[in-house]
């Protein structure tokens, strides 16, 4: 097996770029493989050029922009995603996707600020589509009161415009001027499900749109663009609502997902309902907020448990009469440090059967659906292609039943986007930073989170970095509110190539540009890898993870790659060169790896 595995060795020198519509027929034997390897020699001198990111079928083609807003633009769609069986070994336990119809084309775009430099992203943009082609006639009209879980199951799937899902007009007006046409599978599946009442739990990969599923039901039923007729007819809108309740409570565990979560609502109210949401994140002046609670009166509050928690003590924020309460990131915000807050905010949200209840997050173990039989009036889980009764999820979590059930850890196992590729590379300890910085290169990223696990460690990463000609900068939650928010203007925008960050980042911040994820540490287990690596890959286009190791620490990884049931590949970063191990190679050829690793060169 030695000498095999010395004879297949691949090394894809970088400088090339390989086609990859030929590679993903590359054959299983060994004697076609080296076939293929004399194949590669000869398309490799065919494409002179660097193997980056771009040549690995990251085709970052972002448009300079001209506006200072740095807003999604008009949206373009130029790559079809498609899947094969193998490309995702762990297949959800529906039909397989028979076809994907094109949207209208997605083209992001970033603004760079005053200098108007650009950064590249993907235009790999596609919402996905649900596999099955039900009959039209027998998708019954969405109800304005509470359906059964009969209802759900004939819910539109596979809808191709927000208008199908029962969404007032205005908002979908509001929808298309942001660039927002066609729903992605979770909200499709989730959106009709809330506005007929039901309380939810959504579990959806990471970046596949979870944001609006919960928001847009939410927002047809309160605030300035809720639909004037189904607000009439609810029975929860009995009119007993008095000036300062509060609507709509939407609880996150970190500033900086509160605040982008308000940013989302606001963009969809526009700017001249902007009011409507107030932010109630912890880091920001608190007398401010209540202020601002008192003066605009917003019919929606998203913020952190502790500041919900603290301005609710004190009196000034009113959610008795609340008739939605989202908990985002919910896995996350059942861990001991929010518990208290937890317990005040569910005290002082009225009683469950008189407001909906959605919990969100992209890992759901079987502590969510606890919680969610107590905090939750009947709730059913939804996922991107699917709806289930809770009491029909096993007490080992949303599982896929397609699964070997043996090593895979189910609330990890569903979160990952299909469109990411997973390497490690092992190091020693004390080269770690300079196989980020390698890693950078040969890849030729523009748009990278690097995670640790002590903050301590970031200062000194970003200063080795820095020496190294990288722009880069630290984020963390010691850092100021000013300082966050300039460090993360300056990523988005591009000054920065390199973040350098800690788990803070990790559950879900949605930066598109995101190219490469890179564990400087290792996470601690497939859940915290799962939202790390979810950083990129967003919404469909393609991501690459890179966990940088030591010797020792092989096994963890082997062991995540079990659980999370995808391959992670070595590789490794030599002058300029991302060189995939072939011994790895010889291995994922049996399983379907090494199609999925050649269909990125394209
Ligand atoms: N229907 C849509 N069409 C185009 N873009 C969309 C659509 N829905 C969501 N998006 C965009 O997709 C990106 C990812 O969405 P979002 O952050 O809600 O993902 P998520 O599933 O909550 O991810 P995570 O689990 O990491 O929090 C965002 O930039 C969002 O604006």
């Amino acid at each position: 097996m030695p000498a095999l595995a010395s004879t297949t060795r691949l090394l894809i020198l970088a400088g090339y770029s390989l086609p990859s519509q030929k590679l993903k027929f590359l054959p299983v034997s060994v004697s076609t493989w080296r076939h293929s390897v004399r194949f590669f020699s000869r398309v490799a001198k065919e494409h002179q050029g660097p193997l980056t990111l771009a040549s690995l079928g990251f085709s970052s083609q972002l448009e300079a922009t001209t506006g200072s807003t740095g807003k999604r633009s008009n949206v373009e769609n130029s790559v079809k995603l498609t899947r094969s069986p193998v490309d995702r070994p762990r297949s959800i336990a529906t039909p397989v996707v028979k076809a994907i119809t094109s949207v209208d084309d997605i083209e992001l775009e970033a603004t760079t600020g005053s200098k108007g430099k650009s950064r590249k992203v993907e235009k790999n943009v596609k919402p996905l589509r649900t596999p099955v082609d039900r009959p039209k006639s027998k998708v019954k009209p969405l109800g304005k009161t509470r359906g059964s879980v009969d209802d759900i199951e004939l819910a539109p799937f596979s809808a191709k415009s927000f208008s199908e899902l029962g969404l007032p007009p205005l908002l979908i007006e509001r929808l298309e001027s942001e660039g927002f046409k066609v729903p992605t599978d979770v909200q499709s599946a989730a959106i009709p499900t809330i506005l007929k009442d039901h309380d939810v739990v959504i579990q959806s990969y990471t970046g596949s749109g979870k944001t609006l599923a919960y928001l847009l039901p939410i927002l047809s039923r309160i605030g300035p663009l809720k639909d004037a007729n189904s607000t009439l007819k609810s029975k929860d809108d009995g009119g007993g609502k008095r000036k300062n309740d509060i609507e709509a409570v939407i609880v996150a565990p970190s500033r900086e997902l509160g605040m982008q979560i308000v940013r989302e609502v606001e963009n969809i109210l526009g700017p001249e309902n902007k009011r409507a949401v107030q932010q109630l994140v912890g880091g920001a002046n608190r007398s401010r907020q209540e202020e601002a609670l008192k003066k605009n009166k917003p019919v929606i509050v998203v913020g952190t448990p502790g500041r919900i928690a603290e301005i609710s003590a004190a009196g000034k924020l009113h959610t008795h009469g609340c008739r939605f309460l989202v908990l985002d990131e919910v896995d996350e915000l059942l861990s001991f440090n929010f518990r208290e807050a937890m317990r005040r905010i569910l005290d002082h949200v009225g009683r469950k059967s008189e407001r909906r209840t959605v919990l969100v997050s992209a890992t759901v173990p079987f502590a969510v659906i606890r919680a969610a039989r107590s905090w939750s009036d009947d709730p059913v889980l939804v996922q991107a292609k699917k709806v289930t009764p809770l009491e029909l999820v096993p007490p080992s979590g949303p599982v896929d039943s397609t699964q070997p059930a043996s090593d895979s850890n189910p609330s990890a196992s569903q979160s990952l986007p299909p469109s990411l590729k997973h390497y490690y590379s092992v190091v020693k300890l004390q080269h770690k930073v300079d196989a980020l910085r390698r890693c950078v290169h040969a890849m030729d990223a523009k748009c990278v989170i690097a995670f640790m696990n002590h903050t301590k460690q970031l200062k000194d990463v970003v200063y080795k970095l820095e020496a190294r000609g990288l722009n880069a900068a630290e984020l963390h939650g010691d850092l100021g509110k000013l300082g966050r928010s300039t460090i993360m203007k300056k990523f988005k925008n591009g000054e920065l190539r390199v973040l350098v960050t800690n788990e803070l980042s990790a559950r879900g911040l949605d930066i598109p540009e995101c190219d490469l994820v890179v564990n400087l540490d290792l996470p601690t287990d497939s859940v915290h890898y799962a939202h790390r690596a979810g950083r990129t890959g967003r919404l469909g286009r393609k991501g690459i993870v890179v966990t940088i190791c030591e010797e020792s620490q092989v096994f963890v990884v082997r062991k995540m790659e079990k659980q999370l049931g995808v391959a992670i590949h070595s590789c490794e970063f030599t002058e300029g060169k991302f060189v995939i191990d072939g011994e790895e190679k010889e291995e994922s050829t049996m399983d379907g790896g090494l199609m999925r690793r050649c269909s990125y060169r394209s």
